[in-house]
């Protein structure tokens, strides 16, 4: 978890005392330091390179051998104002240098305060991802190399205990918000009262609602007198957030805020109209055509990147292929994030995991092939290329419903995009290899059904419908063109709880999934159960889902609703499927009479069976027990079946005749004699047709056998071991023939894991040898050999 950046040793001279000469000479520079502070004014003062900043000797000296000699624009004013001890605002395109911003000041406030490992922990770097964190934490070494604070990173992955262990002596800590919060509590020796700096990085997404509630139970662990400075590339000014984190009057420090454009002047934009189905062949075949270049494709879900990932790897596009989400192992994010980092033409597919902060080199192309939740989002993933002064060109694929509502809000935010189109002689389908590929692999289909049901609720839960509008999505044939042979159903949460949802993790999303197709209350509590029993058919036509369900399902679906239109005792009697739903006299809804009277008017209720006896629920332990669908079958009649005949009448299956009619026949003796014959005749055909299957299929059994012998042991004579046995069939020479392949192809089976060689031999032989008494043993060897064998 920590590593310290390399401590200066402390040279004693042999007396043991530190050379005072030198202590001395420390705390002059100190002195001259803070005087230097002090004579600057952050406002007014224009500083171009970090030579000119008052900063340490430590921190001057790590930053040139970093080779960062000139300030960006957000570096120019956030850094003089944090060095004063100025609580911060920080907002500045992606790409601009904001990470140096805020560690700069980190270490040299530290320094100036004099900071020893004696002093706990004297700044807390909150950054949303691991991925991010890790790169701070490396930037933090890079720079702070000369400086002798202790700094850990806290992100989890890695066993708690190991990571308590050091939390006690670090001053610097870089850490994700939940593992943070997680050794507040449980951690005795986390020391935070001394605490005087608080850095959130990428500070929108911390403070949006993921991860409100832990950052919360953060601050209030945090002492009140401390800095704060909030960095991210899209801030707004939310003063909720700023009382949250207790800022003592902030300075706002927006570098860019009177730009043209909220994004990089570096960076060009695009956007293509896809519809929905025809997304996958069109990034299919941009990949193919751009076979050199580093490529990052945002997708918005974890089960679409693997989806993807998979079957593009199967077609192999011609271009490595990578794959990053929240799910995957930390080792495995990291090591993915590291090849990205230092491949030269690669594609890697993630979900918004990586859309911010994270600094890959010499990106080529960002593509975003579902559309992002909203305007800084977007920011966020296209500042993954053009950093830091660099070319780099964005492309947003746009579904034609998502065009009119995803472009006013880029254009509120100052991001222009240019359309462009694709040039229909490069596009390729691979719709038909899609479904190949699925319908021969059942993992690869079940991975595409993920995928589509996790698209369709990430669409879902959009909160700006001008741009997100499920119902108007072609998702039939959205699923046929991953491969699918119909869209699966899905359940859906509404509101706050799919936003919960989105952030939560894995085992409250498995827990939360039972329920979901739920309606929660407007206000956000849980509604009071109904006190009718809801039946499947209750349940099925109560979901608020109906619109994504097969088109059969709708149909049932808007049947039901017409004739319900249409009056009940219509739909009764027209509708080729009734379903039969719960009769509570109390409710409104109900399909029974209102007006007829019941035993007890408060608490019956009558279910129809399923025969002519309706089931009278007169207590809360029977309507409990109606609940089981099982218990409730029992207490259904049984119902009777019924044959039809050519005119349509109805007979029950077994039909007795009259003695008449039976005498009508001939005698019962002559009876019984022509049905025995007439069934001789019925066994003997029927027999007759079974070998003729049975000889057919070892004809081609043989035939495939002597096919592939042919193939693997051409000229190779192969040794067969055939037994001839007696046969006694009808068959003749040939059957014989057939019954010796049979055998030999039985002998030449592999043997199963509980199959001996003694099953080899003959059972007569097997069971001689099994009664054959073994000698006693008379020596020692003898005694050995049985000892072996029992073991054996
Ligand atoms: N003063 C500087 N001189 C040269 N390069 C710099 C300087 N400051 C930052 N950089 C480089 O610019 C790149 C972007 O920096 P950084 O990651 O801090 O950007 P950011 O503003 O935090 O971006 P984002 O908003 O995406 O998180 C990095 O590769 C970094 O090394």
């Amino acid at each position: 978890m920590a590593s310290r950046p390399t401590k200066r040793k402390r040279q004693t001279p042999a007396g043991g005392q530190l050379y005072p000469r030198k202590k001395k000479k420390e705390a002059e520079d100190l002195e001259s330091l803070n005087q230097r502070l002090q004579e600057i004014d952050p406002n007014g003062d224009e500083f171009t390179a970090f030579s000119e900043l008052p900063l340490s000797q430590p921190t001057a000296s790590g930053l040139e051998a970093s080779h960062f000699k000139t300030l960006t624009d957000i570096q120019k004013k956030a850094i003089p104002l944090a060095l004063k001890g100025s609580d911060i605002l920080g907002a500045a395109k992606t790409g601009s240098g904001k990470t140096l911003a805020f560690l700069v000041p980190v270490l040299d406030n530290l320094y100036r305060r004099k900071w020893t490992d004696l002093d706990g922990l004297g700044a807390l770097i909150l950054s949303p991802t691991r991925e991010l964190a890790i790169q701070i934490f490396e930037v933090l070494r890079k720079i702070g190399r000369y400086h002798t604070f202790s700094a850990g990173l806290v992100i989890g992955g890695k066993s708690l205990q190991e990571e308590q262990e050091r939390l006690g002596r670090m001053n610097i800590l870089v850490c994700t918000p939940g593992r943070m919060l997680q050794h507040m509590d449980q951690t005795a020796a986390f020391d935070i009262d001394n605490l005087q700096m608080l850095v959130l990085d990428e500070a929108d997404r911390i403070m949006d609602m993921g991860f409100q509630g832990t950052v919360d139970a953060i601050v209030e662990h945090l002492p009140k007198l401390r800095q704060t400075l909030l960095f991210s590339a899209t801030q707004t000014k939310k003063v909720s957030d700023l009382a949250r984190l207790s800022l003592r009057d902030p300075e706002y420090v927006s570098v860019h805020e009177a730009a043209s454009s909220a994004t990089p002047s570096t960076l060009q934009q695009h956007y293509i109209i896809t519809p929905l189905p025809d997304k996958l062949d069109t990034l299919w075949s941009f990949l193919r055509s751009n076979l050199k270049s580093k490529i990052l494709v945002f997708l918005s879900s974890g089960k679409q990147v693997r989806y993807v990932y998979e079957t593009f790897r199967h077609l192999q596009p011609g271009i490595p292929l990578l794959h990053l989400h929240g799910r995957q192992k930390q080792s495995a994010r990291l090591d993915i994030t590291s090849r990205f980092s230092s491949t030269k033409n690669s594609c890697l597919l993630a979900t918004d995991v990586v859309a911010r902060g994270l600094d890959f080199p010499a990106v080529d192309w960002v593509i975003q092939l579902d559309c992002p939740e909203d305007a800084d989002t977007y920011i966020h993933r296209v500042g993954r290329t053009a950093r830091y002064e660099q070319n780099g060109r964005a492309v947003l694929f746009l579904e034609p419903t998502e065009e009119s509502g995803m472009l006013k809000r880029l254009e509120q935010k100052k991001v222009t995009v240019e359309r462009i189109n694709v040039r229909q002689k490069k596009q390729q389908s691979i719709k038909n290899q899609l479904q190949n590929m699925c319908f021969k692999d059942p993992e690869l289909k079940y991975l595409g059904q993920k995928a589509f049901v996790s698209y369709v609720r990430s669409v879902h839960i959009q909160k700006d419908k001008e741009i997100f509008k499920l119902n108007e999505l072609p998702l039939e044939e959205f699923s046929a063109s991953l491969g699918l042979p119909g869209a699966p159903r899905i359940k859906f949460v509404k509101g706050d709880n799919a936003k919960m949802l989105k952030n939560a993790s894995r085992q409250a999303i498995a827990s939360s999934d039972d329920e979901t197709d739920e309606n929660p209350a407007p206000d956000g509590e849980s509604k009071p159960k109904k006190a009718s029993v809801r039946t499947k058919y209750d349940r099925m036509f109560q979901r608020t889902n109906q619109d994504v369900l097969t088109a059969h399902y709708s149909n049932l679906v808007n049947n039901d609703e017409g004739t319900r239109a249409n009056g009940n005792a219509e739909a009764d009697d027209g509708a080729f499927l009734t379903v039969k739903r719960t009769i509570n006299p109390d409710s409104s809804d109900s399909d029974s009479d209102p007006n007829s009277p019941s035993p007890h008017p408060e608490t019956v209720k009558v279910i129809p069976g399923l025969g002519k006896t309706p089931i009278v629920i007169d207590s809360k332990r029977k309507e409990k027990l109606l609940k089981s669908k099982k218990k409730m079958l029992k207490l259904r009649d049984k119902g009777t079946k019924l044959v039809f005949d050519d005119e349509g009448h109805a007979h029950p299956i077994y039909e007795l005749e009259t003695e008449r009619q039976f005498q009508d026949h001939g005698p019962a003796d002559a009876q019984k004699a022509t049905f025995l014959r007439a069934e001789q005749e019925r066994l003997r055909d029927a027999d007759g047709t079974d070998k003729a299957a049975a000889k057919l299929k070892r004809r081609e059994k043989k035939a495939k056998r002597r096919a592939r012998e042919a193939e693997e042991g051409a000229g190779e004579g192969v040794e067969r071991r055939v037994t001839l046995a007696p046969y006694e069939g009808e068959g003749g020479m040939e059957d014989l023939r057939e019954a010796e392949e049979d055998q030999e192809v039985e002998e030449k089976r592999p043997k199963k894991w509980f199959e001996d060689d003694s099953e080899d031999e003959p059972k007569s032989k097997r069971k001689k040898k099994a009664k054959e008494p073994s000698p006693e043993p008379e020596t020692l060897l003898d005694l050995e050999a049985v000892a072996a064998g029992l073991l054996a």
